[in-house]
């Protein structure tokens, strides 16, 4: 039921790079900066827990890590820890539970908290997956990439003609692709590409410059709404052409929440085009690559021209779709669809499931509609069976206009 880009033309393949030998996890005994920071203990009991659970251990076993490096086994530990105590804390603010969550929070707070994480994730990002997701990114967006470089060249050009006595000079001013990076925690990634890319970076704690401390929830939109049918109409110019969300969702503990947070992503988008901006024909590499091996290995592509702005980047980790009771990527795509967004590409490795969505607004939300697509998405089993995940997203059908 999915509503999926369909290829209209297929060019060249692209020669295969060398392929990278995945080499052995290295040591991480020296060059990293320490993980975890002094802070409170407690000593409130944690009542709710399960045999699976190793909360207290893990916390007691973070807690005794406050030295310079961390293994890879610890740096797991501390980011399933923290993503469990998430979980618990939304839990208790939802029931009203003080004292758990005073307990939760202190937990929390011994484990290093969001700083710990983020250091811990980044940590990740280089060891794991073999570089952050950014670089996918930007693969995906190559075409836009060279079409804008391309315009300033030729702009450039035009301007700097010694005979061209009427040339504006500036007439080589080139749309930059706008994005919106949710849950930065570098400000030194791919997505910084000179004269090309204008980026925003936000994150609930700021890691450093250049990422503003903002909640995604509780940023202001572009520009004001005034259309009640289709809030992104009015971002204008003042919106993005992308939008990153890249292992952030998952890290939102409450299902109907990460909902919300979809939801609201539509909100962003810059919608006129009408600007100096280049042709956005780009290339489609066949749906839902799948890869063993490495986390950014270079893939042989077909290339089909397709129209990719504007456009969400969702990243998450492969289980919540491949293992979860709840969720698959075709449930993922229906949702999507729902809100207007159409699926461009994909990409699932031994870890991460990427995806990058095109969004096409009420008028594509309205067929789906009109097509009978499913706008309700509760808490449903649909991938019963022991070793599963619990993870779920809900979204109550209503879109916010
Ligand atoms: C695992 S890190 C992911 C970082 C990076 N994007 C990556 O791909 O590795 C998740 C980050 O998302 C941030 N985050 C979660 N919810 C957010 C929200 N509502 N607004 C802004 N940042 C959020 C967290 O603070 C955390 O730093």
């Amino acid at each position: 039921m999915a509503r999926v880009q369909q290829p209209t033309s297929t060019a060249k393949s692209k020669s295969k790079p060398t392929r990278r030998l995945k080499s052995k996890p290295r040591s991480l005994r020296s060059g990293r900066p320490p993980l975890l920071f002094p802070s409170p203990t407690s000593n409130i009991d944690i009542s709710r827990r399960t045999t699976k659970d190793t909360l207290k251990a893990t916390t007691t076993k973070a807690k005794s890590s406050a030295r310079p490096t961390l293994s890879s086994k610890h740096t797991r530990t501390l980011i399933n820890t923290h993503h469990l105590l998430q979980k618990r804390l939304a839990t208790a603010r939802a029931q009203g539970d003080t004292l758990q969550i005073q307990a939760l929070e202190a937990q929390l707070a011994a484990q290093g908290g969001l700083k710990a994480y983020q250091l811990a994730s980044r940590t990740g990002q280089s060891r794991d997956r073999g570089g952050d997701s950014s670089r996918q990114l930007v693969r995906w967006l190559e075409a836009e990439v060279s079409a804008r470089r391309e315009a300033i060249r030729a702009r450039g050009q035009r301007v700097h003609r010694p005979d061209n006595a009427n040339a504006d000079p500036n007439a080589h001013a080139v749309a930059l692709l706008r994005i919106l990076e949710v849950g930065a925690l570098s400000t030194d990634n791919a997505l910084n590409i000179l004269e090309v890319t204008a980026v925003r970076r936000i994150d609930l704690r700021s890691s450093g410059p250049g990422i503003e401390e903002v909640d995604f929830m509780d940023l202001d939109l572009p520009a004001t709404c005034s259309s009640a049918d289709d809030h992104a109409a009015d971002a204008g110019d003042a919106g993005y052409d992308v939008l990153s969300l890249s292992l952030v969702l998952n890290y939102v503990p409450d299902a109907k929440a990460r909902g919300e947070m979809l939801k609201r992503t539509t909100l962003f988008f810059r919608r006129s085009r009408n600007h100096s901006s280049p042709p956005t024909s780009l290339p489609l590499a066949p749906h839902d690559e799948h890869d063993e091996h490495d986390e950014h290995d270079e893939h042989d592509e077909q290339i089909t021209e397709i129209r990719l702005l504007p456009c969400l980047f969702l990243v998450l980790p492969a289980p919540c779709l491949e293992n979860s009771r709840y969720l698959t990527s075709e449930q993922l795509a229906a949702m999507l669809s729902s809100l207007g967004y159409c699926l461009v590409r994909a990409k699932t490795t031994r870890k991460l499931h990427y995806s990058l969505w095109r969004y096409d607004g009420s008028a594509a939300r309205d067929e789906w509609v009109r097509k009978g697509g499913q706008t309700v998405f509760k808490k449903k089993e649909i991938n019963p069976g022991g070793g599963r995940n619990n993870f779920c997203i809900v979204l109550d059908g209503d879109d916010g206009s």
